[in-house]
C-alpha cells in the first residue's frame, strides 16, 4: 500500500524522467535534442544571444529506416562480448590513471606507470612525448583489452569480453578529440573526482555524450583524497546533470580510511588485496559486508532499486509487489535502464590507490551496450534526402566504416576506423565515399596506444587502424564502387576561440605548409588562413594550449621553429535580421564584358546542434534564369565574402545565403561575374541585417578558500563576467561564472595574487555572443582607421 501511494506521488517525476530519456534508435536521430540543464538568467546580452542553446524548437527529423541485414548467430555471439567505450571527464579527474589500471588488470601492460610518475616513464596511454612531459592527455588514444567477468549475478554473463577503450583528453582545448571518440563509441565512463565533483568540463562532456546518445556509467574516483565526498558528487550528478543516478558500488569509508566498496547488486563487500590492488592480476576478494556498513548498504540498495523502479517497468512491478529483488533482476534492470539512457550506475573507487577499478570493468561488460544495442545510422549516397538507414553490425553486409581520427605515425598515416557494417579486410579495395577514390588497404592493425598488432580483417562493430590510406577525418569508406553505399552523418565541430599569427623563423621551407596542412587534416578545430590585409598566416583553435601544442609539434616533428604573435580572441561577425538583395554585377570595358545578376535573401542561421555548422547556401532558382553551371560560382562568391566581415574584418558566421532568382547574359556572363555578383550582394545586404560582432564566452569554474570569495567575485565582475552559481564546500568556495574570453587574459596570475596562490580555475567554451555595444564601436573604429592607413 505504502509503495502504491509512493508511486502515485512519483508518477509525474517518472514521466519527466521518461521524457528526458529517449529510446536509443529514435534517440540517435534526435541527437543533441535532450533538454539541457536549466541555467539561471544570463546577463542581457547573453540572454539575447542569437545562438540559442535550446534545441527544442527544431523540427523532428525523419525516423530512420529499419536495418536491412539480419544478424547471424555468429554475429550475435561475437557482438554480445564486445564493448566500445570511451573514458572522458574534466581535466585531472584521473582518466589516464584509470585507463592505466584497466590495462594492468586486463594484462595488457605488466607494470603500472603513473602520469608524472617518479619513474619518469609516464602513462602508457600518453604516448606522445609532449603528453608525457606535460602530464596531460592531448590526443585520445585507442587500445583494446580482454576482461574476464567472474561471479556475475547471472551465470550467462560471465566469461571473456573484448573492450576497445578510448582515453580522451579532459582539457577543453582538445574537445574535438572527445567529440571524435564519442561519435564512434557505444558507451562511456564518466570519471569524476570525489572532491571536486561535477565541474564545467564535466557538463560539457555530458552534453557531448547526450548529443551522441551514449549510455554511460559514472566513476567517482579519488576516494582516497582528503575531502572526498561521494554523496555530494552523486547529488551533483542528479541536480547539475539531471541524471537519474544511484550507487551500484557503495564506498566503505573515505580518504585515508577508504577500504573498498560494497557491491549493491550482490550485497557483497569487495576488497583489493596486494600492493597493486589484485592477486594474480584479476582476483579481488568478495566478502560479507562488515556490520558497520550493513545498514547503509541496505539503504543504498533500496535507493538503487527505487531509482530503477522510476524508469523500468519490470522492476516497478517487482517493487510494487514489495518482494525481494534478486541480484539477477537488479542487474538486468540496471542494464536495460542504462542502455535506454534512463539511468546512470555510479561506481566509486580510487584508481591511484588501486582500489575498486575491477568492478568498473565488470560494469562496462555488464551494463553498457553491445554494438548491436547501439545502432548507427547513415545516409544513402544516391538519395541523401531519404530518411537515414539503420546499419546492421553483421559481417556479411556491404561495408560502412568511418575514419574518425588520423595520426602521422612512424610508418606513415595511421587512420583509425570504426566498422559499422560488413567486414574490412587487409588487401581489399575500398571507396572513400566523399571523394569517390578507390584505395587498397595495405595494412590493418589493432592499436594499443603506440604499439600495434597486425590483423587480416575486422568485423562490424569493431575499431581498428589502417595504414597508407589517405583521407580526411570524418570520411566514410564503403566497399561499393560507382557512388553507391552510405555516408555517416558528420560530427559536431565547435568554432575556434583563439587565433594567432605565425611565421617560420628564417627562410620558409615546404615543411611549414606541409605541417599546417597535416594538422588541419587531423583536427577540424585547427584552422589556418592568410589574412588578406596583413598577409600573415593566422592559426585558430580552441585555446592557447591547443595552439602551443601545434607550434611545438612543428618544431619537433617538422623541424620548423616558428615565431608567433600575441594570441587574439577569435571574434566573428553575424547578422540578426534577414535582408533581401538584388544585385547586378556589370562591367563593359572593351572586349567581352561581365554580367551576372543575383536575387535572394541573406538570413541569420543558428548552429546545427548535430554538426556545429552555421553557414549554408541554398539555391531555389528554377527556370534557368541563372544557368545551373553558374550556381557553384555564386556559392563560391558567398563563401569568399564570409572570410572578412564588414564591421571589423573578422570572419562571418551564422548566416545563410538563399539564391532565388537572377539573370545571365549569353555572351558576357561568366563564373567570375557571378562570383563577384554574390560578393557584391553580400556587401550590400550585410550592413542592413543588424550586423553584430560576436565573441567567445567561457564558463569559468573557480575554487578558492572561502575567505577569498569576495575577492574572487570582485575579480569576475571587474572582467565583465556574470556569476552563475556559488557554493560553499567545507573551507572552499566554488564560483561558476560566464566571462568573455577576451577578458580572461592574465586571470591565472590575478587569481593567484588575490588568493595567496590557493585559488584554481578551469574554463570551457560556452557560446559566441554579441560584444557590448561600446566594445563593438571601438572595434569598428580601430578597423576603420587600420584600413584607412593602408
Ligand atoms: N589521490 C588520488 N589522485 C589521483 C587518483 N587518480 C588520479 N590521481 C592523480 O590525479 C592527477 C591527474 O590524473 P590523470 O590520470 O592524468 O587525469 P586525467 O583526467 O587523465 O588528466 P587529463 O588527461 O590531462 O585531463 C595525477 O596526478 C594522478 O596521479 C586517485 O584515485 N586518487
Amino acid at each position: 500500500m505504502l509503495r502504491q501511494a509512493a508511486l502515485a506521488v512519483r508518477q509525474p517525476l517518472r514521466r519527466s524522467l521518461a521524457a528526458t530519456a529517449i529510446a536509443r534508435p529514435v534517440a540517435a536521430q534526435v541527437a543533441g535534442r535532450l533538454p539541457r540543464v536549466a541555467l539561471p538568467q544570463r546577463r542581457a546580452f547573453a540572454a539575447s544571444a542569437w545562438r540559442c542553446d535550446d534545441e527544442s524548437t527544431k523540427p523532428s527529423p525523419p525516423q530512420p529506416l529499419p536495418a536491412k541485414y539480419p544478424l547471424s548467430d555468429g554475429d550475435k555471439s561475437r557482438l554480445t562480448r564486445l564493448r566500445n567505450v570511451g573514458i572522458s571527464a574534466h581535466i585531472d579527474s584521473g582518466k589516464t590513471t584509470l585507463t592505466e589500471r584497466i590495462l594492468f588488470y586486463t594484462g595488457r601492460v605488466n607494470a603500472i606507470h603513473e602520469v608524472r610518475g617518479r619513474d619518469g616513464v609516464g602513462a602508457k596511454m600518453d604516448s606522445m612525448e609532449l603528453e608525457r612531459e606535460k602530464g596531460i592527455t592531448i590526443q585520445s588514444a585507442a587500445t583494446f583489452a580482454d576482461w574476464q567477468v567472474k561471479d556475475a549475478a547471472e551465470k550467462e554473463r560471465e566469461g571473456k569480453y573484448s573492450i576497445n577503450i578510448i582515453d580522451t583528453p579532459g582539457h577543453v582545448d582538445f574537445t574535438i578529440e572527445v567529440e571524435r571518440a564519442l561519435r564512434v563509441l557505444d558507451g562511456a565512463i564518466l570519471v569524476l573526482c570525489a572532491v571536486s565533483g561535477v565541474q564545467s568540463q564535466t557538463i560539457t562532456v555530458d552534453r557531448q555524450m547526450r548529443r551522441y546518445n551514449v549510455p554511460r556509467l559514472s566513476f567517482i574516483n579519488k576516494m582516497d583524497r582528503a575531502g572526498a565526498n561521494p554523496e555530494r558528487v552523486l547529488g551533483q550528478l542528479r541536480q547539475k546533470l539531471r541524471m537519474n543516478a544511484a550507487f551500484v558500488t557503495m564506498p566503505m569509508g573515505a580518504e585515508a580510511d577508504f577500504a573498498g566498496v560494497v557491491d549493491l547488486v550482490k550485497m557483497k563487500a569487495v576488497y583489493n588485496d596486494g600492493e597493486k590492488g589484485c592477486v594474480h592480476l584479476i582476483d579481488i576478494r568478495n566478502d560479507e559486508i562488515p556490520a558497520q556498513y550493513l545498514e547503509a548498504a541496505q539503504a543504498k540498495r533500496a535507493e538503487l532499486v527505487e531509482a530503477l523502479a522510476e524508469v523500468d517497468d519490470e522492476l516497478t512491478e517487482a517493487w510494487l509487489e514489495e518482494r525481494e529483488i534478486t541480484p539477477i533482476e537488479l542487474g538486468a534492470a540496471i542494464r536495460r535502464a542504462t542502455i535506454a539512457l534512463k539511468f546512470t550506475p555510479v561506481f566509486t573507487g580510487s584508481a591511484l590507490a588501486n582500489k575498486s577499478v575491477q568492478p568498473v570493468l565488470d560494469g562496462v561488460c555488464l551494463y553498457l551496450p553491445t554494438p548491436e544495442e547501439a545502432p548507427a545510422h547513415a545516409l544513402s549516397v544516391e538519395a541523401p534526402a531519404d530518411p537515414p538507414q539503420t546499419l546492421s553490425p553483421t559481417a556479411d553486409a556491404p561495408l560502412v566504416s568511418l575514419a574518425f581520427k588520423l595520426e602521422e605515425g612512424r610508418y606513415g598515416q595511421l587512420t583509425y576506423i570504426r566498422v559499422y557494417q560488413g567486414t574490412l579486410k587487409k588487401g581489399a579495395t575500398i571507396t572513400n565515399v566523399r571523394t569517390g577514390k578507390r584505395v587498397k588497404v595495405p595494412r590493418l592493425v589493432r592499436m594499443h596506444s603506440d604499439e600495434m598488432e597486425d590483423v587480416d580483417s575486422i568485423g562490424a562493430g569493431e575499431i581498428c587502424a589502417m595504414f597508407g590510406v589517405e583521407c580526411s577525418s570524418g570520411d566514410t569508406f564503403s566497399d561499393q564502387s560507382g557512388g553507391g553505399g552510405y555516408t555517416m552523418t558528420s560530427m559536431f565541430v565547435p568554432e575556434p576561440v583563439i587565433s594567432l599569427a605565425i611565421r617560420p623563423k628564417g627562410q620558409e621551407t615546404p615543411n611549414f605548409s606541409r605541417a599546417l596542412n597535416r594538422f588541419q587534416k587531423e583536427d577540424p578545430t585547427f584552422r589556418v588562413h592568410v589574412d588578406s590585409e596583413s598577409q600573415e598566416t593566422i592559426i585558430s583553435g580552441m585555446g592557447e594550449l591547443h595552439l602551443d601544442i601545434y607550434v611545438e609539434r612543428m618544431r619537433r616533428e617538422y623541424n620548423v621553429e616558428c615565431v608567433t604573435g600575441k594570441p587574439r580572441v577569435a571574434f566573428r561577425e553575424t547578422i540578426q535580421e534577414a535582408v533581401p538583395f538584388t544585385y547586378t554585377h556589370k562591367k563593359q570595358s572593351g572586349g567581352s564584358g561581365q554580367y551576372g545578376k543575383v536575387v535572394g535573401r541573406l538570413e541569420p542561421m543558428e548552429i546545427d546542434p548535430d554538426t556545429g555548422k552555421d553557414i549554408a547556401f541554398e539555391s531555389n532558382v528554377i527556370g534557368g534564369n541563372i544557368p545551373a553551371g553558374y550556381i557553384p560560382a555564386v556559392e563560391k562568391g558567398f563563401r569568399d565574402a564570409l572570410q572578412r566581415g564588414i564591421l571589423t574584418g573578422n570572419p562571418v558566421s551564422g548566416c545563410k545565403f538563399i539564391l532565388e532568382d537572377g539573370a545571365a547574359h549569353q555572351v558576357d556572363s561568366s563564373e567570375l561575374a557571378f562570383r563577384l555578383a554574390a560578393q557584391g550582394a553580400f556587401r550590400e545586404a550585410f550592413p542592413l541585417g543588424r550586423p553584430t560582432v560576436l565573441e567567445p564566452i567561457m564558463t569559468v569554474d573557480i575554487v578558492a578558500p572561502v575567505e577569498f570569495q569576495g575577492n574572487v567575485i570582485g575579480g569576475i565582475n571587474q572582467r565583465k563576467g556574470t556569476i552563475i552559481d556559488t557554493e560553499t564546500r567545507d573551507e572552499d568556495c566554488l564560483v561558476t561564472a560566464e566571462v568573455p574570453l577576451n577578458d580572461m587574459f592574465g586571470y591565472a596570475s590575478q587569481l593567484r595574487g588575490m588568493t595567496q596562490g590557493k585559488g584554481e580555475f578551469s574554463m570551457s567554451y560556452r557560446q559566441h555572443a554579441p560584444v557590448m555595444p561600446n566594445v563593438q564601436r571601438e572595434m569598428m573604429e580601430a578597423h576603420k582607421s587600420f584600413t584607412a592607413k593602408k
